[in-house]
């Protein structure tokens, strides 16, 4: 049996929704499938996620919802009229996306989470009507029934452990459909909460893992993994084979077309994923395997960067010597509820880099304020503008010279180094930049790997 999971662009439309019974049509094994919300028709469209993200804000803002509710439906009800489903069919659909609007909630993340759930979780009842009218034998499988248990943390849930032994006791039947929306699960107090964005992927993982699936397909917009993000990059190398965690690395880094989270869950259960194109389902997309199952041909497998990072830089002569600062300093972080992602330091200086988007203006000023205070650094500095980039690659593990090379590439191009760092699995390196070096930096360390070799 396969685990398959369709991608909002995968979904956006009655035409899509046609390949996708195909693709699903075309091989009997192909039989859990996890949906996400319709994305975007259209390079400028909003996807359903978002406007039900708009929903939840003018519920909060105690304005008339009418409006958005129209534009949400109007979405779904176009998928519906392709397979001439009638508006009785689809009322059941209707129903629930008004009264998200008059139902209690426990508190406002929770009432945004519940919306955002509903994109997937209209969508799998959707193409549940879709397949049973077409004459197939097709379930809706609800995150609640089917025990996906996550814990209290409204709009960036993870999974519980219970979970797995509830979904070992879910029984596959032949020539059956079962559908399960992606993104999101229920709390042990049953109140939905969803993934991060993007967590339709994670959905899919966990059920691959918890079902003992032998593939996990994700159909999504593009032919491959490509080694580098092709909106940075012109035309890049497609990845054949990868290992778990050459993508875990690149998917933290940037790599959009798979969740970094959705790596656990495979990996755990040794399932491996089949990233392929909905649009050309034919082609044999990306395989990501377990290590030993890769003999790597090149050094570097893949270059990714993100922005959504910052960094806190301290200075403070014999740091080295001081006991307990960075004891502080984290104490500190613990009290905002802040989690840092790395923090490389020297004799004197430290830097601490975090995902920026945990922070509002008034958490960053009172820990600031607070680290001054407590730590008395010589200096301080907040750094804003710091981009993460990510060189990957098995082939780099026994390789003399990588940094050498990233580090003349990057110098050609006049591009300035905040931070370097390789980790202890000598599969990555780390560099920090501003921002507005890092896609010049992607396509510079590209074509030094990709076009020299
Ligand atoms: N290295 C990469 N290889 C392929 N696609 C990438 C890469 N990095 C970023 N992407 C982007 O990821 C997108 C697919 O992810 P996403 O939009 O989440 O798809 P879906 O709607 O199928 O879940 C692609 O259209 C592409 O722009
Ligand atoms: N619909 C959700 C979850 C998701 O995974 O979507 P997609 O498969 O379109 O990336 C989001 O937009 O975040």
């Amino acid at each position: 049996m396969k685990v398959v999971k369709f991608g909002g662009s995968s979904l956006a439309t009655g035409e899509q929704f046609d390949k996708i019974i195909k693709i699903i049509t075309d091989d009997p094994k192909r039989q859990v499938i996890v949906t996400s919300a319709p994305g975007k028709r259209f390079t400028h469209d909003t996807k359903v996620t978002d406007l039900l993200i708009q929903y939840a804000q003018t519920i909060l803002a105690h304005q008339n919802p009418n409006a958005i509710i129209q534009t949400i439906w109007q979405r779904y009800a176009e998928i519906g009229q392709n397979f001439a489903l009638t508006a009785a069919d689809l009322q059941p659909l209707l129903t629930q996306l008004t009264a998200l609007a008059t139902t209690n909630y426990p508190s406002d993340a929770y009432l945004l989470a519940a919306f955002k759930a509903h994109g997937e979780k209209l969508n799998a009842q959707l193409l549940t009507f879709v397949l049973q009218k077409l004459g197939y034998t097709a379930q809706f499988w609800d995150p609640q029934t089917i025990g996906l248990t996550v814990t209290d943390q409204p709009n960036d849930a993870e999974i519980l452990p219970e979970t797995y032994a509830k979904l070992r006791q879910l029984t596959v039947q032949p020539h059956t459909f079962y559908i399960v929306p992606g993104f999101y699960g229920l709390t042990s107090h049953q109140h939905i909460a969803t993934f991060s964005r993007g967590g339709s992927d994670i959905t899919g993982a966990i059920l691959a893992k918890g079902l003992n699936a032998q593939l996990y397909e994700n159909f999504t917009d593009v032919n491959a993994v490509y080694a580098a993000d092709p909106r940075i990059v012109a035309q890049p190398q497609p990845i054949k084979k990868m290992t778990y965690r050459e993508l875990r690395e690149l998917s933290y880094a940037g790599f959009s077309v798979f969740h970094d989270e959705a790596l656990i869950p495979t990996i755990q259960g040794q399932i491996p994923i089949n990233i392929k194109n909905t649009n050309q389902p034919q082609l044999p997309g990306t395989m990501i395997v377990p290590q030993q199952q890769l003999q790597p041909h090149q050094i570097v497998t893949g270059v990714a960067s993100d922005n959504h990072f910052a960094a806190l830089y301290l200075h403070r002569y014999l740091l080295n010597k001081q006991v307990g600062f960075t004891l502080q300093l984290l104490k500190i972080f613990y009290k905002y509820q802040i989690s840092y992602e790395h923090m490389p330091s020297g004799i004197d200086d430290l830097t601490v880099i975090f995902d920026r988007r945990q922070f509002t203006p008034a958490i960053k000023q009172a820990m600031c304020q607070e680290i001054q205070a407590t730590l008395q650094p010589d200096q301080l500095e907040w750094i804003d503008d710091y981009a993460i980039l990510m060189v990957v690659g098995e082939g780099m593990a026994n390789k003399v010279g990588v940094v050498q090379k990233i580090i003349d590439s990057l110098a050609q191009n006049q591009i300035g180094l905040h931070m370097i760092n390789q980790g202890a699995s000598r599969i990555s390196i780390m560099l920090g930049t501003k921002q507005a070096d890092a896609p010049k930096a992607v396509q510079a360390i590209y074509h030094t790997f990709f076009h020299e070799e």
